[in-house]
């Protein structure tokens, strides 16, 4: 099952992936995206290493962000690639089928290719302007969520991007599987009451 909470860590300078992925899990995060940017490969591996004991401890899947030799090598639970990484397909036959792949849309034309292939889910966004990532694509909005989710689509698709807590009944509404969040658990005063709040307002607002 695809969690309906994806939480992805980010590069601050306070505090380092490890301690935000223990925040988290201690708040109930389920699925943990390993997102880290400003580090050599090799850090990152070991943050991962690092990242997934934590991730294990609380029974949480641990996805890597972007780099799938780091996934495979700890033997992670997945990838998430986007339109600029390892096609999806080129994934697929490295990491095999016991792996997790979801990858990134941005368009409805980005949905229908992409659920043509062998991957798990797909991270659609941007929903609003966030400055967690850099080089982010046109804002789809709520409207435009809605008039890419009326189409026949098989996979979970994931909204990302500036999601807040107050946003969560009208994107499970417009048929959302779940949503993908960063600064709002990183950045929040308190990130595992957050990520507790975030955990239940999704609970309640999903219509079976
Ligand atoms: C769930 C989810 N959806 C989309 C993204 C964005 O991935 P990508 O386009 O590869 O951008 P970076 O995260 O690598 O900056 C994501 N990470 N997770
Ligand atoms: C990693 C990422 N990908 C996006 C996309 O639109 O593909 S938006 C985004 C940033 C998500 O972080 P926050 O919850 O802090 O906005
Ligand atoms: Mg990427």
């Amino acid at each position: 099952m695809i969690s309906r909470l994806h939480y992805i860590t980010q590069d601050l300078s306070e505090i380092s992936h490890q301690e935000q992925v223990k925040r988290a899990c201690e708040g109930g995060a389920d699925w943990v995206q390993l997102r880290v940017k400003e580090k050599p490969v090799n850090d990152i591996e070991t943050i991962a290493l690092e990242a997934q004991k934590i991730c294990k401890k609380f029974g949480a899947k641990l996805i890597i962000n972007d780099h799938i030799q780091i996934a495979k090598s700890i033997q992670a639970d997945g990838v998430h690639i986007g339109k600029e990484d390892t096609p999806p397909q080129e994934a697929r036959d490295y990491l095999g089928d016991n792996y997790i792949i979801g990858c990134t849309a941005n368009t409805l034309e980005d949905v229908l290719r992409l659920q043509a292939l062998k991957i798990d889910y797909i991270g659609l966004g941007p929903f609003r302007f966030t400055s967690t990532k850099k080089n982010l694509s046109p804002v789809i909005g709520i409207e435009g969520y809605k008039v890419i989710l009326a189409h026949d689509i098989k996979l979970p698709i994931i909204g990302i991007g500036g999601i807040k807590t107050e946003d969560i009944p009208s994107l499970l509404n417009a048929g959302l599987h779940g949503i993908a969040v960063s600064s709002l658990i990183n950045l929040a005063e308190n990130p595992s009451e957050k990520t507790k709040e975030i955990i239940s307002t999704l609970e309640n607002n999903i219509h079976a």
